[in-house]
């Protein structure tokens, strides 16, 4: 991108408004998970949808288990980062929302100024936990409904979408998830994430029991079969997340590399799978930067091999 057009600047409100009109399409939208601001980028680049921000990754990236350990600040701020890099609509985890009520209305208004495009909330108590682990406690109906209407409410610009997850399937099975789903829809929510589904029969049932658009967890080693685009679509789902795989890959990248860099005391066997220098250097935008000073990228990025 070296040419001399403006660049066009896409807001926080185009992005939810972009958002709304994805959810409204009737195809089923792709939000990877980005576990950074330069991961964000690599989303937009590889054509995707939306990006999704994820209190699992958030927290493990802290070396902290997603138990609700991480504060609001922390969490906007990252959403932030992640969201200002990308014209694509980001959304973000909100966990049990940081408290009660009163507190879910200033989250929602941090993840705003933020530019986030919406966020979704869930019905554990506190401390929570990931909602494909086993004994998870749930609030009652009226506590969450409360939270969300505070959402709902606090919201500043109408086009913020506010997802409501339920964790009740597993304490509580299929139908008092959907019972809840609906009752948390009355409350103003504009679209549900149901968690940790365990067959095709119960998502297409959900599918089946609830009007506004579903959010679909493919999350590994979780309860919820991994299925594809195409499976996903004809469920009639609107919005898939892979909330932790690049970060799960990435990851597991990491760890493979310590143990060549042990064995071999070099570096080589793993730099053929490695992100060059040119291709990363794209991702920040380097060669953009001559727009202030043209000594800024004057030179030959060594790629693969070099
Ligand atoms: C979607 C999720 O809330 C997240 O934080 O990314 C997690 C994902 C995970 O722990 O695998 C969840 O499903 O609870
Ligand atoms: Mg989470």
């Amino acid at each position: 991108m070296t040419n001399s057009e403006p660049k066009r600047y896409v807001s926080p409100t185009d992005k939810r408004r972009q958002f709304r009109a994805q959810l409204a399409s009737g195809q089923l939208i792709r939000f990877p998970g980005a576990f950074s601001p330069l991961v964000a980028r690599a989303v937009e680049d590889h054509g995707f949808e939306g990006v999704y921000v994820s209190g699992a990754v958030l927290s493990t990236d802290l070396a902290l288990p997603d138990i609700g350990l991480t504060t609001l600040t922390e969490v906007a701020l990252r959403g932030q980062q992640i969201a200002r890099v990308t014209d694509l609509p980001t959304i973000i985890d909100a966990d049990t929302g940081f408290g009660e009520p009163a507190n879910v209305a200033r989250t929602i208004n941090a993840f705003e100024e933020g530019g986030l495009a919406g966020c979704h909330l869930e019905d554990q108590v506190n401390p929570k936990r990931c909602g494909h682990l086993d004994n998870k406690q749930i609030v009652a109906t009226d506590e969450m409904v409360r939270k969300v209407r505070a959402a709902v409410k606090a919201r500043r610009d109408p086009s913020f979408v506010i997802c409501a997850r339920t964790d009740a399937r597993t304490s509580e099975g299929l139908d008092a998830a959907i019972e809840r789903a609906k009752a948390y829809v009355d409350a103003g929510a504009d679209m549900l994430f149901p968690e940790a589904l365990q067959t095709e029969e119960e998502m297409a049932a959900f599918r089946k029991a609830v009007d506004v658009p579903l959010l679909a967890n493919m999350t590994e080693f979780g309860k919820t079969p991994l299925l594809t685009t195409t499976q996903l679509e004809n469920l009639g789902y609107n919005l898939v997340i892979w909330p932790v795989t690049s970060w799960r890959s990435a990851m597991g990248a990491v760890d493979e590399l310590f143990d060549t860099l042990k064995a071999t005391g070099h570096q080589e066997p793993a730099v053929e799978r490695m992100q060059t220098r040119k291709r990363l250097y794209e991702l920040v935008r380097y060669s953009d930067y001559n727009e202030f000073d043209q000594a800024l990228f004057n030179f030959e990025v060594p790629g693969r091999n070099q």
